[in-house]
């Protein structure tokens, strides 16, 4: 059974060994975590049932593998330090996004297994994709149970994973933000909240089987769903006029952009 050492217990971190506890594919005696407040490594211990380890010092040297779930602006080179003094040959996750494999690996001094994960926070429901780049020191097949507890891996070139990031990761924004504005309509337009929402729910769920069913474009059911001077086609012609598909693609952009910024800062 390996043993997976978190540094850094904030929400991604949490999210991540839920996931992998209650979809029942990891044991919480597998997980030890630490982070610069103690507080709340004692509470998710309680929540998780986790062990407690004698020391931070004696979870990272029994470790075999050590998530670094710090923020980018964190003092990343601190904890590299700790981990190089303590455990010269667990591999190292980190899920900091934009931090590359090459200033992971110059920090560790090289001779590192190094996995680059950007996990997804839909990892409660075995959707999402984990964007993943390993450096060739990583043994794939070990680490593969871990990563598929919290989510699908979909391995990219390193240099795709900032706009993996933006897009994909930062991605379920987007989805949670149109389901909210879309209710939103449902309520303006005179439908109580509770069906509303049971109808977007439903029409997106639905939405997506059909393009996978049917394997057809988007546009093609666009056209089935919208007859000759109808209703669909007059809410299409406000929706054409505006500038919803620049404004999504500009915020995709923008996210794309700010996950490259934030490892220069
Ligand atoms: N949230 C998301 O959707 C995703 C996040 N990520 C990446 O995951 C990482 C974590 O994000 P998230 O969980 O949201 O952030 P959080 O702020 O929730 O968690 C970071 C945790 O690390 C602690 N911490 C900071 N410095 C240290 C240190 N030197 N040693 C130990 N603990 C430390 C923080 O404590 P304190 O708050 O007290 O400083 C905090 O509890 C980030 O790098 C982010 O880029 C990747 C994919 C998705
Ligand atoms: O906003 C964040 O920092 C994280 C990284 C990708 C999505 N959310």
């Amino acid at each position: 059974m390996s043993q997976i050492h978190f540094i850094g217990a904030g929400q991604m971190a949490e999210a991540m060994l839920r996931a992998a506890i209650s979809r029942g594919q990891m044991a919480p005696a597998c997980f030890t975590l630490s982070d610069i407040n103690a507080q709340r490594v004692t509470e998710l211990q309680a929540q998780y049932q986790l062990p407690s380890p004698m020391s931070d010092e004696q979870a990272i040297v029994d470790a075999d593998y050590i998530v670094i779930g710090v923020r980018p602006q964190d003092d990343i080179a601190s904890v590299v330090a700790k981990i190089s003094q303590l455990n010269q040959s667990a591999t190292v996750v980190s899920i900091i996004a934009g931090v590359t494999l090459a200033t992971l690996s110059q920090l560790f001094g090289g001779n590192r297994p190094i996995a680059r994960i950007i996990p997804n926070t839909l990892t409660d429901t075995g959707y999402g994709y984990s964007g993943a780049v390993l450096n060739e020191l990583v043994q794939k097949e070990p680490l593969q149970p871990f990563l598929e507890s919290f989510g699908k891996v979909m391995y990219i070139d390193e240099r795709m994973l900032d706009i993996f990031t933006g897009f994909g990761v930062a991605g379920v924004n987007y989805v949670y933000y149109f389901i909210e504005s879309l209710v939103d309509a449902g309520v303006l337009a005179g439908l109580p909240r509770p069906q509303a929402k049971d109808t977007v729910y439903e029409n997106l769920v639905g939405a997506v089987e059909m393009l996978k069913i049917s394997g057809k474009h988007p546009r093609q059911l666009l056209d089935i769903n919208n007859s000759p001077a109808g209703v669909g086609m007059h809410g299409l012609f406000e929706l054409n006029n505006s500038d919803f598909a620049a404004s999504l693609q500009r915020s995709v952009l923008a996210a794309v952009r700010r996950t490259t910024e934030l490892a220069n800062e």
